[in-house]
């Protein structure tokens, strides 16, 4: 069995009367993209706070890489790699200069600093900004520094909090895809939240919480499978018979312009429905459910951000 690098038993936390987490259970397999899910104000940012030893937890058990949070924080904290959205490089540095200050505080000697810089260096792509001041780099090139400095360490396990939030598209996919790469060429566990669903979707193990509550948890595909429903996109040639034909089959649809969307219960009762109305339709299409569907259908709100 693939070792628990993360477990998460009863864990609790309150402000003043303020339940931001009522007794939460999960875990995360060493080497997986896990993501933790929920809407604003669901207890992510305060669970992932605890996790990396920033906040203290009023309930629970919490085992990092082995060890105890509570009993071995510093121990913890020479395993984990950390990355939330405000940075906390200087302005005025540079890159590398960032790096080599935070790298110093692990007690590296020079050249072992000198190496870690350098493989940072080549995992995140930095290239000659590495050498320009922090203060006047783009928003890609910072969440590139912020991460490569949580790599000085060479973490076990690498916390994002909302990675990609405020990157153009293209941006957006190059951190992506550092990410990725960190996991399948380093073997690195990674431990991200996201407001975006098609990043979820890649991720190896996704546990949604709500309300301070786990409220769902599996692989993208379980979660699609259980949570969201196939759709058949319908272009009809008659309209009105290809009504009639539903309505006597008592099938779940919508109209939607010019096109007919029915709800499947599962992805082949598209070829019995295709069957029966191939005669008056002129084209269709199977789509599959998203993880956006299984976010709005588990957490009944609106996807934020
Ligand atoms: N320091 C704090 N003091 C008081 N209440 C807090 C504090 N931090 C969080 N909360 C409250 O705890 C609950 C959970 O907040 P948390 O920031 O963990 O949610 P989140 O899932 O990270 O949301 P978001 O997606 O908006 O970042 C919210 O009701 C929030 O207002």
């Amino acid at each position: 069995m693939t070792e628990k690098i993360i477990e998460v038993n009863g864990l609790k936390k309150s402000f003043n009367d303020i339940e931001a987490v009522k007794g939460i259970d999960f875990f995360v397999k060493k080497g997986q993209l896990f993501s933790f899910l929920g809407p604003n104000g669901a207890g992510k940012s305060t669970t992932i706070k605890i996790l990396c030893t920033l906040l203290d937890k009023n309930d629970g058990d919490v085992f990092i890489d082995g060890f105890k949070l509570g009993n071995d924080d510093n121990e913890i904290r020479k395993h984990i790699g950390v990355v939330f959205q405000d940075s906390v490089l200087d302005d005025l540095l540079t890159v590398k200069e960032n790096l080599m200050t935070r790298g110093k505080f692990y007690e590296l000697t020079k050249e072992e600093l000198n190496n870690k810089v350098d493989e940072v260096n080549k995992i995140c792509e930095l290239g000659e900004f590495i050498n320009r001041p922090y203060g006047k780099l783009s928003g890609g090139q910072r969440r590139r520094a912020d991460i490569a400095r949580a790599l000085i360490n060479t973490p076990e396990i690498l916390f994002l909090d909302e990675p990609t939030t405020g990157l153009d598209p293209k941006t957006k996919d190059s951190v992506w895809n550092m990410i990725l790469k960190l996991q399948k060429e380093i073997n690195m566990t990674i431990f991200l939240t996201t407001h975006y669903m098609e990043e979820a979707s890649l991720s190896d193990y996704i546990t949604i919480i709500d309300h301070g509550e786990v409220v769902a948890e599996g692989t993208p595909y379980a979660l699609r499978d259980k949570y969201s429903k196939d759709k058949l996109r319908i272009k009809p040639k008659n309209t009105e018979s290809l009504i009639d034909i539903l309505d006597s089959n008592v099938l779940d649809y919508k109209e939607d312009n010019d096109v007919i969307v029915i709800y499947l219960n599962d992805t082949l009762e598209a070829i019995e429905i295709i069957n029966k109305i191939k005669d008056v339709i002129s084209s269709f299409e199977v789509i599959h459910g998203s993880m956006n569907d299984v976010f709005l259908n588990i957490t009944g709100g609106e996807l934020n951000d």
